[in-house]
Order: structure tokens, then C-alpha cells, then sequence
């Protein structure tokens, strides 16, 4: 295993600059939100729901319900990052921040298919599903992201926010001594695998460049009540997953 990597066994290694920039030893503002709002991020990204995947204690049907809202979710997960493109195409000063928001746009092209093929595993309906208050509420909070009037930095902060959350809780259930059930290791590893990992810190990069440089107090308000508000959503979307 080369040195770059932390000693992590199942093969999930984590780039040591990449942790160094997800804890924040850099120290971006990402990383003093994340200290700041500590104890809604561990809330957000070691929620019960998670943790009973990691100790292989999950109720099933936990899963499935969690399985078909988060499929009504990524349906509307789509035009929101599309926004997040147009508003990188529009305001951004780094072109390459459209490579990466369009590498995580290819991968939902897949996330739609996986779901439907885990949904046919679970024998989960997708087109019953009803979607829950919690993931309305949710989806209210993505299209208000979408107006025009949202700045860029709002939408790149809430977006990372959105992606790590689930890089973190799912990285969990990948760990030594987790005991994930083997049925759901593919659901684990599809957010929680290094890959996605680096992606994450990519969109953290973007996120901290656009902070770092801005240049008034209300954006930067407004981005970390986005990041706030994100947490909160994600806790209430895995409480959902209880019915
Ligand atoms: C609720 C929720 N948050 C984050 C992600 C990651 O894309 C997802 N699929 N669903």
C-alpha cells in the first residue's frame, strides 16, 4: 500500500492531502464551519440510520423506505447541480470548476440506472413511492438554491455540503471494523469509496477558493446558513428513513 495512503483495510485508502483538506488543516473556511457546527455535522454524518448499517443491525425496511425517497431525491438533485454549472459557467473566475461539477453530473447519469436496479433487488416500487415531508422539504430547499439571484459561492457550498455528508456517513460503514450486511455493501461503497472522497475534496476546494475570495459578509453568511440548513435537511431525511 503506498505511503500516500492511511492504513485503512477493505482497500478503502484515503489520500493523506485529502484528509489533511477535508479536517482542515489548511484550515479553509469549510473546515472552521465544520468545528463551528461540530456537533450538527457529526448529527448529520453519523445519524442512527448509519450507524445501524455499520453495526449490521439495520432494519430493512428502514433501508427500503430510505432507498425510494433517495431515488424522489436525486431526481431533483439533478437540476439543482445543472444550476450549480450554469451559476460556475456565469460567475466563476476557475474554468476547471466546470470539469468537476460536470464529472459529478456524469455519475448521477449512472445514480438514476443503480437505483433502479437496487430498487428491483429490494422489490421497491419507485413509481409508488410516495415522497415524505422531510424529502419535500428538502427539495424546497434545492429549487430556492436555483433562483438566478443565488450567488455561485451560496450554491458550491451547499452542494459540497450535500455530497460530503454522504461521503462521510457511508465511508463509516466501509471501515475495518464495520459490520455492514454484505447485501448493502454496493449501496456503502457507492458514496462512501475513495473516489467519491476525492471528489468531495475537489468541491470543498471550489467551495474554499470562492469564500476564501469573497468579498462581502452577507455571501458568506448566507453560504455557511446553506451549509447549516443542508445539515438540517440531512438529518431529517435519514430520521424519514424510520417512516
Ligand atoms: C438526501 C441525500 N443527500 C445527499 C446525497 C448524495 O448525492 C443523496 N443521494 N441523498
Amino acid at each position: 500500500m503506498s505511503s500516500k495512503f492511511k492504513v485503512v483495510e477493505l482497500g478503502v485508502g484515503v489520500d493523506l492531502e485529502a484528509q489533511a483538506v477535508m479536517e482542515g488543516n489548511g484550515k479553509g473556511t469549510i473546515a472552521k464551519w465544520k468545528d463551528k457546527h461540530r456537533r450538527m455535522y457529526d448529527q448529520a454524518t453519523h445519524h442512527p440510520f448509519i450507524l445501524s448499517i455499520r453495526d449490521g443491525a439495520v432494519d430493512y425496511s428502514n433501508f427500503k423506505r430510505w432507498l425510494g425517497q433517495d431515488y424522489i431525491f436525486v431526481r431533483q438533485f439533478i437540476p439543482f447541480v445543472a444550476s450549480v454549472l450554469l451559476k460556475s459557467w456565469k460567475e466563476s473566475d476557475e474554468e476547471s470548476d466546470m470539469e468537476v461539477l460536470l464529472g459529478g453530473m456524469a455519475s448521477l447519469n449512472d445514480e438514476i440506472s443503480w437505483f433502479k436496479r437496487q430498487a428491483d433487488k429490494w422489490d421497491v416500487h419507485l413509481h409508488s413511492v410516495v415522497p415524505q415531508q422531510a424529502n419535500l422539504n428538502y427539495c424546497m430547499f434545492l429549487e430556492s438554491l436555483m433562483k438566478p439571484e443565488v450567488e455561485y459561492i451560496v450554491a458550491i457550498t451547499a452542494f459540497w455540503a450535500v455530497e460530503a455528508v454522504y461521503q462521510e456517513s457511508f465511508s463509516l460503514c466501509l471501515e475495518s471494523s464495520a459490520k455492514t450486511p454484505l447485501e448493502l455493501m454496493e449501496t456503502c461503497q457507492r458514496w462512501g469509496n475513495p473516489g467519491f472522497g476525492e471528489y468531495c475534496v475537489s468541491l470543498q476546494k471550489i467551495a474554499d477558493r470562492c469564500l476564501e475570495n469573497s468579498t462581502t459578509d452577507d455571501v458568506l453568511l448566507k453560504a455557511e446558513a446553506a451549509f447549516t440548513t443542508v445539515l438540517q435537511h440531512e438529518v431529517s431525511f435519514w430520521d424519514m428513513s424510520y417512516g
